[in-house]
């Protein structure tokens, strides 16, 4: 196994830039999740890294082994890699076992050490006791376990999984993620996993490329994803916040404590620098708008949504900005509250 690398990897289809000179450096071992809204060409690199697509430009290596430059290809049966598509991809008129033992076929491999390669592979994703049925009568979520074991006889140096959990339901969604992460404990492969659902991708990764239109706009933790997102458009796309404009301060700052409020005080004319809030960093209190006021902030109850554990409050400041904030319980539409803002981020232009 070794460090997966992907240096200035370009794809033109019909002279548009669906890949854009992405770069990584990928560590042996990581779970890394390429993360975008549909379109912006994670398929496309997966292809490449598994050698279904050429690249236009660029070059895939794994450690000192090149995998793919403009003029060269490995096949993908030479790159060790296993691949897990969200449509399963199991032949239907071979059992479970079969279909595991597949990949093994082309390589001479005694039969005592091929059965015992399905069985171990199958009690990893725990399907050993459905080896004798086929696809069919197989639910989804186990159909993908399937799959999962497939992968795994080879022993891969790296997994690459195309939004895999698609076709589930949320409910086994949420367990299949967990057999995800027991199947990269287990084996220690990289794994690469292309997904649009960043709730999925922050869960289960531990290195997400943020892509855009072709291009890498952000490499980092799911932690610095949230906290620290590189561009307004990253911000809005991971997680719930509002952009609000505040008072000049330098980028890529994150501010803290009571100072933070007076960055949007109403009377603030210059309003020049952009923040990300999210809601939990966002209290609020009901208060009497007849009565002479107090509070720094107010804004107006616009709308709320009831999501079980708690109450997603929409606000509208008098200067028009909105904002979300999370309550424990429900505020009347309309009323005025005051607003204590405990953190924002300030966003580069
Ligand atoms: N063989 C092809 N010929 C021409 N254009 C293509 C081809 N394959 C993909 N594209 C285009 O490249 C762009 C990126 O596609 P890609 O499938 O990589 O995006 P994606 O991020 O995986 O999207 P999705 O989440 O919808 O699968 C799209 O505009 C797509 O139409």
């Amino acid at each position: 196994m070794a460090e997966l690398i992907l240096n200035q990897v370009s794809k033109v289809f019909e002279q548009n830039h669906v890949v854009d000179q992405i770069s990584l450096n990928i560590p042996q071992g990581s779970f890394v999740a390429l993360l975008g809204p549909s379109g912006c060409g994670k398929t496309t690199t997966l292809r490449m890294l598994a050698g279904f697509e050429t690249l236009s430009e660029g070059e895939l290596r794994l450690g000192h082994q090149t995998l793919a430059t403009a003029k060269t290809q490995l096949p993908p049966e030479d790159r060790n890699m296993g691949m897990v598509f969200q449509s399963y991809a199991l032949w239907p008129h071979m059992t479970v076992a079969e279909n595991v033992g597949y990949p093994l076929k082309h390589r001479r491999i005694p039969s005592g050490t091929y059965q015992k390669k399905i069985k171990d592979a199958l009690e990893t994703v725990e399907m050993m006791p459905y080896a004798q049925r086929y696809p069919q009568d197989l639910s989804g979520g186990q159909r993908q376990r399937v799959a999962l074991a497939r992968c795994l006889v080879t022993d891969p140096d790296v997994v690459l999984l195309d939004e895999p959990l698609a076709n589930l339901d949320r409910h086994l969604r949420a367990s299949m993620e967990e057999s995800f992460r027991a199947f990269h404990q287990r084996t220690g492969a990289t794994m690469i996993y292309v997904t649009h659902d960043q709730a999925e991708a922050m869960s289960l990764a531990n290195q997400i490329a943020v892509m855009e239109k072709g291009r890498l706009v952000q490499w980092s933790s799911p932690e610095a994803l949230y906290h620290q997102p590189k561009t307004q458009w990253v911000a809005e796309f991971i997680g719930q916040g509002s952009i609000l404009m505040g008072q000049k301060v330098p980028e890529n700052q994150t501010l803290m404590g009571e100072g933070v409020n007076a960055l949007f005080h109403p009377t603030n004319e210059r309003a020049q620098s952009a923040f990300l809030v999210r809601p939990q960093h966002v209290q609020i209190e009901l208060i009497n708008a007849s009565l002479p006021q107090s509070a720094a902030l107010t804004a107006r109850v616009t709308s709320q949504v009831y999501r079980g554990e708690r109450y997603e409050i929409h606000l509208e400041m008098p200067n028009q900005q909105r904002l979300q904030a999370f309550h424990s319980v429900a505020v009347p539409i309309g009323a005025t509250v005051s607003l204590n803002l405990t953190q924002a981020w300030s966003l580069a232009a």
